[in-house]
């Protein structure tokens, strides 16, 4: 079973957070994360975001994606408003880095973000947010808003007891190179984006 396995105070640009780490076995080297800002109160409303990993986009500055710029909005906000952070190590919409990187080689010759998936014999999206709600459940959290433009995120909360408040949008500019990959977002998958 999923559990705490640390936990920690990690000052950043933001403001304090609490990062908790998540798995079954302490010897785990891909935990998961909650990252709580500080005055976050686990028995109000609690801001949430369920982040998925992207390094080519967070640690790189990637512009193939928007998913930096996001953990940092998401991070902003969250140390202004109180919430937490659920950081999933679902690299590559859970196909992992180096299927993505293949994924990414198959976009240069031409395939969308979709395309280049299947055509790997693997899911458009791998992912599916369970964990995030049971991570949601070990640290008693009970009502939520959900930070995302992901459809797929909200159902997820549906009969798991977790009540969704609000869905507060985290839209951001496209710019000239992830502009087509934000319109397949919002054709294909369904993504709630107004600026596309
Ligand atoms: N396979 C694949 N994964 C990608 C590609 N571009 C980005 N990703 C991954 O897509 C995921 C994006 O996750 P999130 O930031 O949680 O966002 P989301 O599902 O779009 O939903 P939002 O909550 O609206 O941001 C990350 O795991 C990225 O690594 C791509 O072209 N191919
Ligand atoms: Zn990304």
């Amino acid at each position: 079973m999923m559990k705490i396995q640390a936990q920690s105070n990690i000052p950043t640009d933001f403001g304090i957070f609490s990062m908790y780490a998540f798995s079954e076995e302490a010897s785990d080297w891909n935990p998961h994360f909650a990252v709580v800002a500080e005055n976050t109160d686990f028995n109000e409303t609690v801001n949430v975001r369920f982040h998925s990993e992207c390094i080519t986009g967070e640690i790189f500055h990637s512009k193939k994606c928007e998913c930096g710029q996001q953990l940092d909005a998401a991070m902003k906000f969250m140390a202004e408003n109180g919430g937490v952070i659920i950081y999933l190590r679902q690299e590559g919409r859970n196909i992992g880095i180096i299927n993505k990187l293949k994924a990414y080689a198959l976009q240069e010759k031409g395939f969308d973000t979709v395309e280049a998936n299947l055509k790997l014999g693997l899911p458009a999206d791998g992912r599916n947010f369970d964990i995030a709600v049971e991570i949601l459940k070990i640290l008693k959290i009970q009502k939520i808003n959900l930070l995302t433009n992901n459809p797929d995120k909200l159902k997820s909360l549906e009969n798991t007891g977790i009540i969704l408040d609000r869905r507060l949008p985290l839209e951001i500019d496209s710019n000239e190179v992830n502009e087509s990959y934000l319109v397949k977002k919002k054709d294909y998958f369904g993504h709630l984006l107004e600026k596309v």
